[in-house]
C-alpha cells in the first residue's frame, strides 16, 4: 500500500483528491490538513465521505507529513515550495496540483505569480505531470508539478497536430470556458451564484497565469517557440472545462480524424470521439477522461479541435492520482477509472 498525504484538504481538488484515493485500491490515507478545520473529522465536513474516510484534519506538519510515501499539495500557489523540499530530503514524492513548479523560466513564473521564487533548485528537477506527454519523466520522479487545468486540455487537444508538425505555429487559438469551481473554494464576490448565473463572460484576455504554461507546453512539442493567443471564460456550470482550439492545417489532405485516433489509441484517459461529434463537458463530469473531437469546417484549411475534461479531475485531482500511479508502478487507471454520471 502507498500510504498518502494532502495538504489542503478542505479545498475543491482537496477534496476530490479525497473521494478518489478513498477508493483506491492501493492507497492508505494517512494525513489531511487544513489550517481553519484543525480537529474536524473529515466525514463531519464532507458527509460522502463518511464510513469511508476516518481521519481528522490537522495543521500541516512536515513532520506528520514525512511518515507518508507521497504527499500532495492541494494549495494555492507559493505554498508547496515552502516544504517540498524538506519532504523530498527524507524520502517523500511530492505531487503539486499548484504551479509552484510548472513553468521552467523562473523570472517569467515571477511575474506571472507575483512572488519570488524560495526553490528554483526544485523547479529544475520537477517532472511536469501531463502522463500523454510525459509518461517516462514521470515515472523516475520525486517531483511532479501536475499540470494546470486549461493547460491540460489545450495541450492535448493540440498534440498531435503539433508532434506531426501539421498547424502553423502562428494564429493558433485557444477560446476556453471553465466552470466556477476552476476558482477554488474560498469565498469571492466574482464567484457568487448572484455574480455568476446566467451570464457569461470571458477574463484575463490580456494575458491569464496560464498562457506561459501552454505556451511551454507547445512549444515543447513543436520544438519551437508556439505564440499562442489564449482566452479564458467563465461559465455558470460548476465542474469543466471545454476548449475550442483553431489553427491552420497546411497539408489538407491529411487524414486528422485518423492521426488524432493513432496518437491517442493507447492512452487510457484520451478519447478521440467519432468524426462529427461535439463532445460535452456533463461527458467527463466526475472522470479523469479528455474526450476530443477533430472538425475542419466545409474541408477548408481551418482546423477546429473541441476539448472537453473536468478541471477538478483530469485538470486536477485525477491527473495528480494518475501521475501517482504511474510513480508508485501501479496500475495507471487505479482509482480513476469509474464511469462518470450523466445528466
Ligand atoms: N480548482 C481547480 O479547478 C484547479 C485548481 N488547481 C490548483 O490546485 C490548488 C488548489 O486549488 P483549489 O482546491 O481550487 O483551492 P481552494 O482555495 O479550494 O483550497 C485551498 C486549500 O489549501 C489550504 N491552504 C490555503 N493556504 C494554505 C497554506 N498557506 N498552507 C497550507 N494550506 C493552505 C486550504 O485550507 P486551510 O486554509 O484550511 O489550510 C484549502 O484546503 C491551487 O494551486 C490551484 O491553482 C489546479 C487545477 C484545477
Ligand atoms: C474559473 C477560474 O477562475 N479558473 C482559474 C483556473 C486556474 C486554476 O485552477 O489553477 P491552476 O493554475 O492550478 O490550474 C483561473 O482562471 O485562475
Amino acid at each position: 500500500m502507498v500510504s498518502a498525504g494532502i495538504v489542503g484538504g478542505t479545498g475543491y481538488t482537496g477534496v476530490e483528491l479525497l473521494r478518489l484515493l478513498a477508493s483506491h485500491p492501493e492507497v492508505e490515507l494517512k494525513v489531511i490538513t487544513s489550517r481553519s478545520e484543525d480537529g474536524t473529522a473529515v466525514a463531519d465536513m464532507f458527509p460522502n465521505l463518511r464510513g469511508r474516510v476516518d481521519l481528522r484534519f490537522t495543521t500541516p506538519d512536515v513532520g506528520a507529513l514525512s511518515e507518508c510515501d507521497v504527499v500532495f499539495f492541494a494549495t494555492p500557489h507559493g505554498v508547496a515550495m515552502k516544504s517540498a523540499g524538506e519532504l523530498l530530503e527524507r524520502g517523500v514524492k511530492v505531487i503539486d496540483l499548484g504551479a509552484d513548479f510548472r513553468i521552467k523560466d523562473i523570472p517569467l513564473w515571477e511575474k506571472w505569480y507575483g512572488m519570488e521564487h524560495t526553490t528554483p533548485e526544485l523547479v529544475a528537477e520537477a517532472v511536469y505531470g501531463l502522463p500523454e506527454l510525459n509518461r517516462s519523466g514521470i515515472r523516475d520522479a520525486r517531483l511532479i508539478a501536475c499540470a494546470g487545468c486549461y493547460p491540460t486540455a489545450v495541450s492535448l487537444g493540440y498534440l498531435p497536430l503539433l508532434e506531426q508538425g501539421l498547424i502553423d505555429l502562428r494564429g493558433m487559438i485557444a477560446d476556453c470556458k471553465s466552470g466556477v469551481s476552476g476558482a477554488g473554494r474560498a469565498a469571492k464576490v466574482a464567484t457568487l451564484m448572484c455574480e455568476v448565473d446566467s451570464s457569461f463572460k470571458a477574463y484575463a484576455a490580456p494575458g491569464h497565469r496560464h498562457l506561459p504554461e501552454i505556451r511551454q507546453n507547445l512549444s515543447r512539442i513543436a520544438g519551437a517557440d508556439v505564440p499562442v493567443t489564449f482566452v479564458p471564460h467563465l461559465i455558470p456550470m460548476i465542474r469543466g472545462i471545454h476548449a475550442t482550439l483553431y489553427g491552420t492545417v497546411a497539408d489538407r489532405n491529411t487524414d486528422l480524424q485518423a492521426l488524432f485516433e493513432s496518437r491517442y489509441a493507447d492512452e487510457p484517459f484520451v478519447d478521440v470521439m467519432p468524426a462529427g461529434a461535439h463532445p460535452e463537458t456533463r461527458s467527463v463530469r466526475g472522470g479523469n477522461m479528455c474526450r476530443i473531437a477533430v472538425h475542419r469546417p466545409q474541408g477548408e484549411d481551418t482546423v477546429v479541435i473541441l476539448s472537453v475534461i473536468d478541471n477538478l479531475v483530469k485538470g486536477a485531482a485525477g491527473q495528480a492520482v494518475q501521475t501517482m500511479n504511474i510513480m508508485f508502478g501501479l496500475n495507471e487507471t487505479a482509482g480513476i477509472d469509474a464511469i462518470t454520471v450523466l445528466p
